[in-house]
């Protein structure tokens, strides 16, 4: 929201940030499904006045927005995705309120997943993986809507299959040409769903969630490749481009998808002295791993006729 006041720009908007919530729904069958949530949400509205003016008779109240998180929380009666429940935080806000013209709503998973127990799934018991799922939803008064979902923090590494050749040389260049390498990253995807309005998002319960299961695994298969022989990365840009176009191909409601993948490195280990020019020498084998500094390295694709 912008206004022009004093000859000045104002641009402002404000919300709550990390409003923490536990969901647990207790099937009749003794089956117990639990998500944690990390809540972020901006409203947009006219609130020129209480910056100015002293006026704050346009402001819905942080607190509230903190409370709301906990009401509509309660009023899910049946497990939902960390989407829907974007949305519906972010249809409440603009309907609820006659100055709020929008509202941003991000969401953060913890991702607490069921025990196996002697290979069986425990009805109430859960420990932290690693990954999270992460969702940024946009719904406007008009109903129109942005749904944007995806994954931080997914650690991946190969201890072969990648190398470096053809890069520029010049006389500041040191890094030998490889085909025999590790590579490894952590994964930062986010992609976007095509869908405009509230009335098109699928009705289908779970749908978001489970569409977020299917984009993980096929970045992480593409990075990978087959599990015996692997697949040859001749670089991260490469690779990355093929996880891009992997999820593209496949999932026909993911409109563009952008891919953060940091080159961590591990660097060859060499050791001698004077008397000792080989204590150790580097045979693919012993390492120093590093993630600072680290290779940026990072890339968005959509599809051309996608209006993003
Ligand atoms: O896959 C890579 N891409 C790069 O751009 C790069 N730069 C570098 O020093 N090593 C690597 N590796």
């Amino acid at each position: 929201m912008a206004d022009k006041i004093d000859g000045l720009k104002l641009e402002q908007r404000h919300g709550k940030a990390r409003v923490r919530v536990g969901r647990v729904w207790k099937n009749e069958d003794g089956r117990h499904f639990f998500v944690e949530w990390n809540v972020s949400i901006s409203l947009l509205s006219d609130c020129i006045p209480a910056y100015v003016l002293d006026d704050n008779s346009n402001i819905v109240a942080t607190d509230t927005i903190k409370n709301t998180v906990y009401v509509k929380a309660k009023e899910c009666s049946e497990q939902l995705s960390v989407e829907d429940f974007a949305i519906g935080l972010g249809k409440h806000f603009t309907s609820f309120y006659q100055p709020v013209t929008a509202a941003i709503i991000k969401i953060v998973e913890k991702p607490w997943e069921r025990v196996h127990i002697d290979g069986l799934p425990h009805e109430h018991g859960f420990k932290l993986g690693s990954e999270k799922h992460v969702t940024e939803v946009v719904v406007e008064k008009s109903g129109s809507l942005q749904v944007t979902s995806g994954i931080e923090g997914l650690a991946v590494l190969k201890t072969t299959k990648s190398g470096f050749e053809g890069f520029i040389r010049d006389k500041y260049t040191m890094l030998p040409e490889t085909r025999e390498r590790i590579v490894a990253t952590e994964v930062t995807a986010s992609w976007r769903y095509p869908f405009e309005s509230i009335s098109s998002i699928p009705v289908k319960p779970l749908y978001f969630a489970e569409r977020y299961l299917d984009v993980k695994k096929v970045l992480v298969d593409t990075f990978f490749g087959p599990p015996k022989d692997g697949v040859y990365s001749p670089s991260v840009q490469s690779t990355l481009y093929q996880m891009a176009k992997a999820v593209l191909g496949r999932f026909h409601d993911i409109s563009s998808i952008q891919l953060k993948m940091p080159n961590l490195h591990f660097l060859p280990v060499n050791l001698s002295n004077k008397e000792s020019p080989a204590i150790v020498k580097f045979k693919d084998d012993v390492y120093l791993p590093t993630d600072e500094p680290h290779g940026s390295i990072e890339a968005s694709v959509s599809r051309i006729w996608s209006k993003m």
